[in-house]
């Protein structure tokens, strides 16, 4: 028997640790790895790595390298070399837009066609779902397990974490409770928690909608800007209020509440794109400039929490063709689509527009 964390709680806890700052190991068939996350670097751990001798290289994301004019030979990755001088600021300026108007002059970046792709591309997907800025300063290294032990540090098998990036984390309901609510007395929130450690999710039932029939039901990601301070940059408060009240009006109806702030880029990232707009870029130019998709969320979270409440079919509160094709492909019948255009204002409108423009949204 081993009290030992296994592979998914190790993972949580790597990121973890490249949230504070601290470096973790990846070890792989061809080779193993010291990780940083570029966004949580200190001039002393920079220096410590120097130190080690071998060249470091910062893995960025193809996006973000575009918008560097640095050569991506790996797809969707590629890895900035180092100058023989960089400082914290150099790695943080490749790392992070905010500057890039104010100080255009980075490059010539030049950029490695070697190097252990696998390794990179799962240090890029672990800092980004830490909800930081995607990318990692990565040492080559001779003996990772060794190092890890030395250092006290998170030992990953690479070749054992890749595919489960990709898949989702199972989700288990915690509790669920009544919650009047202005829009229903008759309301009921559920508490669902994921086995990685990451967000727990929460659906509000409203009524005691039949699960033999299509369900009125919304899909809402987190906006704390919009949902809680009332922010006039997105439509998202009076979506959330107007379709609880649909549901309340209507005496049924289940909305999810996903914690993917940002379309899953989290809120300071969020805000790091809200600074570009005032730059000039739209949302989509934002967060390609950031080094991210348009769309980070997983909407398979949704689908798995409707059909774990007892849901089969939907009809799905959007104006949004992704989610409608993501809850069809993930078992969720999609009988009717029904608009909700609410919250339009002189600040958001050409936010909107860029999303029927650029991301396929109905107007
Ligand atoms: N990255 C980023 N996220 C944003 C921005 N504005 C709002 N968001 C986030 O976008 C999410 C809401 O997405 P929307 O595109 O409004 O709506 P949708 O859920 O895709 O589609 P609908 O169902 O039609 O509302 C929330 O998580 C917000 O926090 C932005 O400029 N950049
Ligand atoms: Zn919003």
């Amino acid at each position: 028997m081993s009290l030992a964390p296994d592979l998914i709680e190790t993972l949580a806890r790597a990121r973890a640790d490249l949230r504070m700052g601290v470096p973790v190991v990846l070890n792989g068939p061809k080779g193993a790895a010291l990780v940083l996350a570029a966004e949580t670097l200190d001039a002393q751990r920079l220096a410590d790595v120097l130190a080690l001798g071998a060249a470091p290289v910062l893995a960025i994301s193809a996006r973000r390298a575009e918008t560097l004019k640095a050569r991506a030979y790996d797809g969707d990755l590629a890895r900035v070399i180092l100058p023989p001088d960089a400082s914290l600021s150099w790695v943080l300026s490749v790392a992070d837009p905010a500057d890039d108007l104010k100080t255009p002059m980075k490059g010539p970046l030049a950029t490695a066609r070697d190097g252990n792709a696998e390794l990179h591309r799962l240090a890029l997907t672990l800092v980004k779902t830490a909800r930081l800025l995607p990318a990692v300063l990565v040492l080559d290294l001779a003996d990772g397990p060794a190092m890890a032990e030395a250092n006290h540090l998170s030992l990953i098998d690479a070749g054992a974490a890749a595919p489960h990036m990709q898949e989702m984390s199972p989700l288990h309901p915690v509790v669920n409770a009544r919650l009047p609510l202005e829009v229903s007395e008759a309301g009921r929130l559920h508490i669902f928690r994921p086995e990685d450690g990451g967000e727990e999710h929460y659906a509000v039932e409203i009524g005691q909608p039949r699960r033999d029939a299509p369900v009125l039901a919304r899909l809402h990601s987190a906006c704390f800007t919009g949902d809680l301070l009332g922010s006039l940059k997105c439509d998202c408060g009076p979506q959330l209020r107007g379709a609880l009240a649909q549901m309340g009006a209507e005496g049924a109806g289940v909305l999810l509440y996903l914690n993917q702030e940002g379309r899953g880029i989290g809120l300071a990232n969020k805000m790091r794109a809200y600074s570009l707009q005032d730059q000039g870029f739209d949302t989509v130019e934002a967060n390609h400039r950031l080094g991210f998709e348009d769309d980070e969320r997983d909407f398979r979270i949704g689908a798995e929490i409707l059909k774990r409440m007892g849901f089969a079919s939907v009809r799905l509160l959007t104006n949004n063709p992704g989610k409608i094709a993501m809850m069809e492909h993930c078992g969720v019948a999609v009988t009717e689509r029904v608009p909700l255009k609410v919250g339009e204002n002189a600040h958001n409108r050409a936010y909107l527009a860029t999303k029927a423009a650029k991301s396929g949204h109905m107007l």
